[in-house]
């Protein structure tokens, strides 16, 4: 009985990574289903994604590539096909992005597991609970460093007690510390309602509506504590005119949100990501 396997790497470039990571996978008896490469130019770095189906079992393959992977310094993650990522949504108070994603996976849309919501206000918790996705109220009545540093331990308390591996900030509107930036590197995605770096901080409609601009957007990037510049994993865009007011533009706006973050998700979770300094190589 075969299981699919997806491994995702990147290394130093140099001849020969494809013919040994394929020649590792005949060893193993695998079998190629995809394989995408992309050699970066600029850094001499390789990025490869190769999906596979083999009669091993997991910790068995990862052990038998452990040593190829070091002779080539390789960054890299060897996963189950069929495992679903372990989502941890965070939400303040709009829910479009939420409501979008929860209906995305009910629906069997989007390959993920929800075990909890997160919000620093109660608007969702009925959302969540028809859903039947534990909701967690954390309230931050005044943002003192202090309240904000007990929020962000709860906040750590659930993703250790529910397994997560990915945190979303579904339009979160709390800037998260650096120390949680870094206890979540690589594992926390924002939608940022504006197409970057156009636009950054609060308001980037009303921005957009005072440029006079005749494309709005939004960016779905990795969570870094250089606020709103982090690694960019998708963007979308919105034509607009002159005739629409920036209210107009914030409703048009939520419809780019939503497919942006989704996406954004989707591709995280099937690991076709992979970071590349403050940039990404998105395998689509
Ligand atoms: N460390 C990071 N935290 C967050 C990021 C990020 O890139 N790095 N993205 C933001 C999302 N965001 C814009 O997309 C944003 C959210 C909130 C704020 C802000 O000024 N928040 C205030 C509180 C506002 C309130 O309570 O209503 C604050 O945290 O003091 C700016 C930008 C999410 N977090």
């Amino acid at each position: 009985m075969t299981s699919r396997f997806i491994l995702k790497l990147s290394c130093p470039d140099r001849a020969g990574i494809v013919h040994a990571v394929t020649g590792f996978l005949l060893e193993q008896g695998g079998n190629i289903l995809t394989s995408a490469q992309h050699g970066d130019p600029d850094h001499r770095r390789f990025f490869m994604r190769i999906e596979f189906e083999a009669s091993a079992e997991l910790a068995e393959m990862r052990g038998a590539f452990e040593p190829l992977a070091a002779q080539m310094q390789m960054d890299w993650e060897l996963v189950a096909g069929a495992h679903k990522t372990r989502v941890l949504l965070l939400v303040s108070k709009l829910g479009h992005c939420l409501n979008d994603l929860l209906f995305r996976v009910q629906t069997g849309h989007l390959p993920i597991e929800i075990p909890a919501i997160v919000s620093n206000h109660r608007d969702f918790y009925q959302l969540a609970a028809s859903h039947d996705i534990p909701f967690h109220h954390f309230p931050l009545l005044q943002s003192t460093p202090e309240q904000k540093a007990a929020q962000e331990r709860k906040l750590i308390e659930v993703i250790e007690e529910n397994r997560i591996e990915l945190v979303v900030l579904a339009r979160y509107m709390q800037i998260l510390s650096p120390e949680l930036c870094r206890y979540l590197s690589g594992r926390a995605i924002n939608i940022h309602h504006s197409f970057l770096p156009s636009f950054k901080g609060a308001r980037p409609y009303h921005q957009a509506y005072d440029r006079g601009v005749k494309l709005i957007g939004a960016t779905a990037h990795y969570v870094t504590s250089d606020l709103d510049e982090g690694p960019i994993i998708e963007q979308e865009i919105a034509r607009i005119d002159h005739s629409l007011t920036a209210e107009q533009l914030t409703a048009i706006g939520r419809d780019v949100e939503c497919v942006t973050l989704a996406r954004a998700i989707q591709w995280h979770a099937e690991h076709r990501v992979l970071m590349n300094g403050n940039r990404t190589v998105v395998f689509r």
